[in-house]
């Protein structure tokens, strides 16, 4: 589909990089063959599925390409950790002398997205666990001391999203793997349960670092499609079924080890293989080209607007990420950022995530601590590799034709 539009959705989703494409086009028709098939010609697909296994671990940090699980994508990564819970309890429980009683507790925070924090809710209300879900500041971030205040004996699961799709801000994830360190050395000394430690990294991959040995990340969660790679994405579990637990959420053959059974996606894994090389190779590239636009972006829309545009999540303390910007566009009128999106001609944005509805305020928005009137104005504009200067003119000027044809009525 060839398109006049202006796509500033990045952070919704991303196109294949060209690179993946012409992977994808290689691959499909020559690697068919099953990679547990003894013979070359699934071989050569196993190998080729391997290289995309180390590709994505190096683009993680870990020298360990077992610790790289792949998956139908970030839905289902994030699911297969908090499902575990309700069985690491019980599994550690059985090896002790002295078990603990009542059900695993998690901990969260309010601003996670949707596969992360309706699972947890799901077993919540099944009364498989209990749930303490901490408040991130009126500034979008989440304070360490507030998350590991809410520890109990029976917390198993401390899980966090790295960065947030809708605010851009990036959580202090290494900050706490630091302090859970300590908090899990004292607590298996006094015999309790290590808590195991999730971030859900699908918006940070590629715009800014990720390192689990940085992070200190028991499980986390690797999406294609949020750095120009195929739909599926991949779990990180640091020593699976040795140092961390993992479990099937179901069951077939003995692929993945047994962990994610079910014949392999080889194109699609190989594409995601190669999209994280290219995510690894142009890092700084890419990194500087965002920064560079979305400042641009940000100039243009205060050129246009004035002190009407309202660019939220830009505390000099708390790190955001480089494509992201989150404004309000003020009007007497009190237009929403949906009213003005619908009325815009080429600009393709939204008010929040994809998966919730554009037209009411986003909770995740009035969570981070904007004013109703302030969520409902919000307008999420996300850079992408394809954006332009130009576009970026043309965007802000659609932007604002879009509210003189609301002010005309029309
Ligand atoms: O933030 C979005 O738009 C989609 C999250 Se999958």
């Amino acid at each position: 589909m060839r398109s006049n539009n202006i796509y500033l959705d990045y952070n919704a989703t991303t196109p294949l990089a060209p690179e993946v494409v012409d992977c994808l086009r290689e691959v499909n028709p020559h690697y068919w063959g099953n990679p547990s098939s003894p013979y070359l010609r699934g071989l050569l697909v196993k190998e080729k599925i391997e290289e995309a296994r180390t590709n994505i671990a190096k683009l993680v940090g870990t020298p360990h390409s077992e610790d790289i699980i792949f998956t139908s994508g970030g839905t289902e990564s994030n699911n297969m950790v908090i499902f575990g819970t309700t069985k690491y309890l019980k599994e550690w429980n059985e090896k002790q002398k002295s078990p603990l009683s009542g059900i695993p507790h998690v901990i969260t925070t309010n601003v996670e997205h949707d596969s992360v924090i309706l699972p947890i809710k799901r077993l919540q209300e099944d009364g498989l666990i209990d749930v303490t879900i901490v408040p991130v500041t009126k500034k979008g971030v989440i304070v360490a001391e507030d998350l590991l205040s809410a520890v109990r004996p029976n917390t198993c699961l401390i899980t966090m999203m790295m960065a947030n799709n809708e605010t851009g801000v990036i959580m202090p994830v290494a900050e706490i793997g630091r302090q859970l360190q300590r908090v899990n050395r004292k607590r298996i000394a006094d015999g309790l349960i290590k808590i195991l430690y999730h971030t859900d990294a699908a918006q940070a991959i590629g715009k800014i670092p990720v390192d689990v040995e940085d992070l200190l990340v028991d499980y986390l969660t690797i999406v294609g499609h949020k750095f120009y790679g195929p739909r599926i994405g991949s779990l990180y579990v640091r020593g699976p079924n040795s140092a961390t637990p993992i479990y099937p959420m179901f069951y077939g053959g003995g692929q993945e080890n047994g962990i994610r059974p079910g014949t392999e996606n080889a194109p699609m894994t190989i594409g995601l293989g190669k999209a994280a090389a290219l995510a690894a190779q142009f890092f700084n590239q890419n990194q500087s080209l965002f920064i560079c636009f979305r400042e641009y972006l940000e100039e243009k829309l205060k050129e246009r607007f004035g002190e009407c545009a309202v660019i939220h999540f830009r505390d000099p303390d708390i790190p955001f990420l480089p494509n992201t910007c989150s404004v309000s566009l003020l009007t007497n009128e009190k237009f929403s950022g949906s009213d003005i999106l619908r009325k815009c001609h080429r600009v393709e944005a939204s008010v929040g995530a994809a998966c919730h509805s554009q037209d009411k305020p986003s909770a995740i928005l009035s969570n981070s601590g904007l004013s109703p009137e302030l969520a409902r104005s919000t307008i999420r504009l996300s850079i992408g590799l394809l954006t332009s200067k130009s576009e970026i003119d043309d965007a802000v000027q659609d932007l604002a034709n879009a509210i003189r044809i609301l002010k005309d009525g029309k």
